[in-house]
């Protein structure tokens, strides 16, 4: 397989890594004006970087595009004449329909809207995807791509402005969930370091625990909540604060901005 992800920065450069750290290419081109921040790729006997997006869609088959909403339409103007049937449009931009894709290169292309996240880089994304009608035929494939790297599900288009709140900002919201944990911890007298590895491998436990059982979150608290104890205590206190509350607050809040930025 054969993969370019136009647009390496964040998003695109996780991607490169869960694609190295999986073996999940025979060649990768990675794209972006200034290639200097990615040099170092070319270590890697089967990368080649490069500014020319045109050079990339034609050498590869799977393209990844990853670069802002904004740049998006006229970079896909930019190499559509390239297009063949061998390729896969594979879009990561969000809040970029698929009809305004096919608006700009037509409906004839296998076009797969995806929503993965940072986690992909270490082979964890949660990665929602979808497709055009023709795209159908390509979704397997797409699956297979991003399963290598984590789980995928695919889901109507309606909801892929709720996947990328829940999945791909989720990747920042469970961070700061962590950090205060950290910071909690230390003020009970741990040090940074140590207060950090306490909180990130209890949160891996708690995702553990759900995955593998498939319980209701609250069957798991029923078996920590001692009655009259301290988590029942801590958890109350916590919902009086707004724990809950503000974490639905928030991610409706980002909801509400995607809607925003796609009226633009
Ligand atoms: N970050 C995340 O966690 C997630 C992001 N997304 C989506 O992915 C997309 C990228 O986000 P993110 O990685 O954060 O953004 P970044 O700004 O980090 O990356 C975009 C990259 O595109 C490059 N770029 C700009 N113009 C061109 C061009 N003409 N040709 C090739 N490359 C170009 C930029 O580099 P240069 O300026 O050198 O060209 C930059 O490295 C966005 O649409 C975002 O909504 C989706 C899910 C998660
Ligand atoms: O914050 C953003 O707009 C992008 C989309 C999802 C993650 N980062």
């Amino acid at each position: 397989m054969k993969i370019a992800i136009i647009g390496a920065g964040n998003l695109g450069l996780s991607i490169a890594k869960g694609i190295l750290n999986s073996n999940g290419a025979t060649s990768m081109y990675l794209t972006k004006r200034n290639v200097r921040s990615i040099s170092e790729y070319e270590k890697y006997g089967n990368v080649t970087v490069t500014p020319d997006n045109r050079e990339a869609v034609a050498k590869c088959d799977i393209l990844i595009f990853a670069v802002q909403p904004g740049h998006f339409a006229s970079i896909l103007e930019s190499v559509k004449d390239l297009f063949t049937d061998n390729h896969v449009i594979i879009s990561t931009i969000t809040g970029f329909e698929l009809n305004r894709i096919e608006d700009v290169i037509g409906t004839d292309r296998y076009i797969i809207r995806s929503m993965p996240n940072t986690a992909i880089s270490v082979g964890e994304s949660m990665t929602c995807i979808c497709s055009n009608e023709k795209g159908k035929k390509r979704i397997e494939l797409a699956k297979a791509i991003f399963n290598r790297m984590g789980h995928s599900m695919e889901i109507p288009e309606s909801q892929m402005q709720a996947a990328t709140v829940i999945c791909a900002s989720g990747i920042a919201f469970w961070m700061r969930l962590i950090r205060a944990t950290t910071q909690g911890a230390i003020q009970l007298g741990f040090d940074a370091r140590e207060a950090q590895e306490l909180a990130m491998h209890t949160c891996n436990g708690a995702a553990k625990l759900l995955i593998e059982s498939g319980n209701h979150p609250e069957e798991e608290i029923d078996r920590v909540t001692t009655p009259m104890g301290c988590t029942i205590q801590g958890l109350n206190e916590m919902e009086h604060q707004g724990l809950s509350s503000s974490l639905i607050q928030g991610i409706v809040a980002s909801y509400d901005k995607i809607t925003e930025f796609k009226k633009r």
